[in-house]
């Protein structure tokens, strides 16, 4: 794609409907959010299998942390039970002469009890931090191979921000509910029901003052409940907007350079930042305002405690220790409350998060490997297309009907009007794409019959973006073949003519590339990336030529090399340049996916169809 094609349509006055980005966050939402109850349900029990897929390898260890926890929450409960036991068992019969063993026993119990919880607390945070992060590797490896498993045809629909955020932020929310998320969720729930009862165990009367405020702060929290989810929601939203614009903008720094939109671009940004911050500040100011509620309403509750059971203390009614030990609980009955109503966000966040991955984990590859591949180790190179039809959208056929042969060893270039139909013949030769109709076949066998591997090596496209990776000149050029020893990738540099520039860099082959090739001019370029193909040696080469037109020197560097990349192989030229059609052993000319032309380049330019008017417009140039 060329730098035009990336830079973004005119400004318009509101960032929301720049681009389609509204409806990238439309995409963003879940299924579950938008869909119908079928597929909320559906969606539901995919990222449950998942969720279950992830944790089965784990299985020992969560029995492990929910011993623990079950042991961290009864030595919690424990000290207050032993306070009231020290004050009513231990120091009343000391005030009445007596001896000092129950105070000296609850002591013992008391510090044995600390000492449990301790290792109770070390034991489990750190094995559930194991669990999580174990869960989180599996998860990040499946989504990395499930993306590169995805047709071209996902990548092309999904932006790349999208899939970075699905990367981070998604990860990021799953980490926060795994990593003591639910820990924490598990052991305020236990910790609450369990206080209730005891205190109810000790004294009915006294327990129903204190769970008096219960009902104020089921009210309380499910307004927060109900108001911090809308909230959270958005938020969610909100950041993945930023990362998705972010992402996008850097991907096209050059085209919005080019057209100064730097601006424009800040301008969008700081809309979608600014709604990102006002929601944040918005949700904060739910969560401050039901903080301080619960914690007024906590002490309150204690005051009211303090008071009755003073009194019911006085009237003998109830013993000082059970009056100590209700105080205590109290502290320890509203703080895992307040957690409990906000965890409920962390946990939605994640549950959404979890959809999304499950989802994308569960997109199936559209041209997907045969169960059964026809196996052609040893490809001879022949391509047919046989009633081929195709389209991208239902609306718009692309190829209506092509029967092509092209012979093993032969060379043919394409050419025809933007829009014609020559890159897409290109990508379903390489299998980006399956065809509506008909089938594509090399040597006989339907693509769709081939394994991945014996596809991939017998099949090579290099595109107009010569593609360069971090690393050095020899890696870029051994990316077709792993194994390359440094003879042969310097075997193939000569073949193609790179080896004098690349020798004449400052570190030769180990020389950095830098982002992208960013150091190499564009033509060091391609010969890199024709390096990179004759190296892999495929039977089928696609070259969608370059549309830059390169100076004189460098265009005959890329004709020379050209010649030998296309020597003893079938090759596929989408040619831009009729230097290039002329080493061509036959020439397709396409109009709107139907070929009008085919013959030697030769005939046809002395013929009176549209390649003739091409070259002669040509050769009219050049003079
Ligand atoms: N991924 C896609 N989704 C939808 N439509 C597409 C897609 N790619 C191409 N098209 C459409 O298919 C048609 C043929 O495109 P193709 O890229 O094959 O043309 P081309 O002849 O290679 O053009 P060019 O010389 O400009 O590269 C065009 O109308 C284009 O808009």
């Amino acid at each position: 794609m060329s730098v035009i094609e990336q830079a973004p349509p005119p400004a318009e006055s509101d960032h929301r409907s720049w681009r389609g980005k509204s409806n990238d966050a439309e995409a963003d939402r879940t299924t579950a959010e938008a869909g119908d109850e079928q597929s909320i349900k559906d969606l539901r029990g995919r990222s449950r299998n998942l969720l279950a897929a992830l944790l089965r390898p784990y299985k020992k260890k969560i029995y492990w942390i929910i011993a623990l926890l079950l042991v961290m929450n009864a030595a919690n409960l424990a000290g207050p039970w032993l306070v009231q036991l020290g004050i009513d068992e231990g120091i009343g019969p000391i005030t009445e002469g007596g001896d000092y063993s129950v105070i000296i026993a609850v002591g013992i119990a008391f510090a044995a009890v600390t000492l449990i919880e301790y290792g109770a607390t070390r034991g489990d945070i750190a094995l559930t931090g194991q669990v999580s992060q174990a869960m989180l590797f599996d998860l990040r490896q499946r989504v990395f191979a499930h993306f590169n498993r995805l047709s071209v045809s996902f990548h092309e629909r999904f932006t790349s921000g999208r899939v970075v955020a699905r990367m981070t932020s998604d990860m990021d929310a799953i980490r926060e509910l795994s990593d003591n998320g639910v820990h924490d969720l598990v052991l305020s729930g236990l910790s609450v029901v369990s206080i209730a009862g005891i205190m109810l165990w000790m004294d009915v009367e006294l327990a129903l003052v204190a769970l008096l405020s219960f009902p104020v702060m089921a009210i309380l929290g499910n307004w927060f409940r109900k108001y911090s989810s809308v909230v959270y929601r958005r938020t969610r939203e909100t950041i993945a907007l930023v990362i998705v614009y972010f992402v996008e903008s850097m991907s096209g720094v050059r085209a919005v350079q080019t057209y100064r939109r730097e601006p424009r671009n800040q301008a969008i940004f700081d809309a979608l930042n600014t709604d990102n911050q006002t929601t944040n500040v918005a949700g904060h100011r739910a969560a401050a305002l039901f903080a301080a509620s619960t914690k007024g309403i906590g002490n309150a509750t204690i005051a009211l405690v303090l008071l009755y059971g003073g009194y019911l203390v006085m009237n003998d009614e109830t013993q000082l220790g059970v009056l100590a030990a209700f105080l205590l609980y109290l502290r320890r009955f509203f703080e895992p409350l307040q957690e409990l109503t906000m965890f409920y966000n962390t946990l939605q966040s994640a549950t959404a998060a979890l959809e999304k991955l499950a989802g994308v984990l569960d997109e199936e590859p559209e041209v997907a490997e045969p169960a059964k591949p026809t196996p052609l180790p040893n490809a001879n190179g022949e391509l047919v297309f046989d009633e081929v039809t195709f389209s991208y959208r239902d609306d718009k056929i692309v190829l209506p009907r092509l029967d092509l042969r092209i012979p093993a060893g032969q060379t043919v270039a394409i050419v025809g009007a933007t829009g014609a139909g020559k890159t897409t013949i290109a990508k379903l030769v390489s299998r980006f794409y399956d065809p509506v109709n008909g089938a594509v076949r090399l040597d006989g066998v339907d693509l769709r019959d081939l394994s991945e591997t014996d596809l991939r090596r017998a099949v090579t496209m290099v595109t107009q973006e010569n593609y360069m990776f971090d690393g050095t000149i020899g890696e870029n050029i051994a990316f077709g073949k792993p194994t390359a020893t440094q003879e042969e990738i310097e075997e193939a540099a000569k073949a193609i003519g790179a080896h004098t520039f690349i020798s004449a860099l400052p570190d030769g082959y180990d020389t950095d590339v830098r982002k992208r090739g960013g150091r190499l001019s564009a033509g060091q370029r391609q010969l890199v990336a024709f390096a990179r193909a004759f190296l892999a040696d495929p039977r089928v080469l696609i070259l969608d030529e370059a549309t830059s037109s390169l100076d004189i020197p460098s265009e005959r560097l890329v004709q020379r090399a050209l010649r030998t990349i296309l020597a003893d192989r079938t090759a596929i030229i989408i040619a831009h340049r009729l230097s290039t059609v002329e080493i061509a052993d036959r020439v397709l000319v396409l109009d709107g996916g139907t070929v009008a032309e085919d013959g030697p380049p030769e005939v046809l330019v002395s013929g009176s169809g549209q390649y003739a008017r091409l070259h002669e417009q040509w050769a009219d140039s050049l003079v």
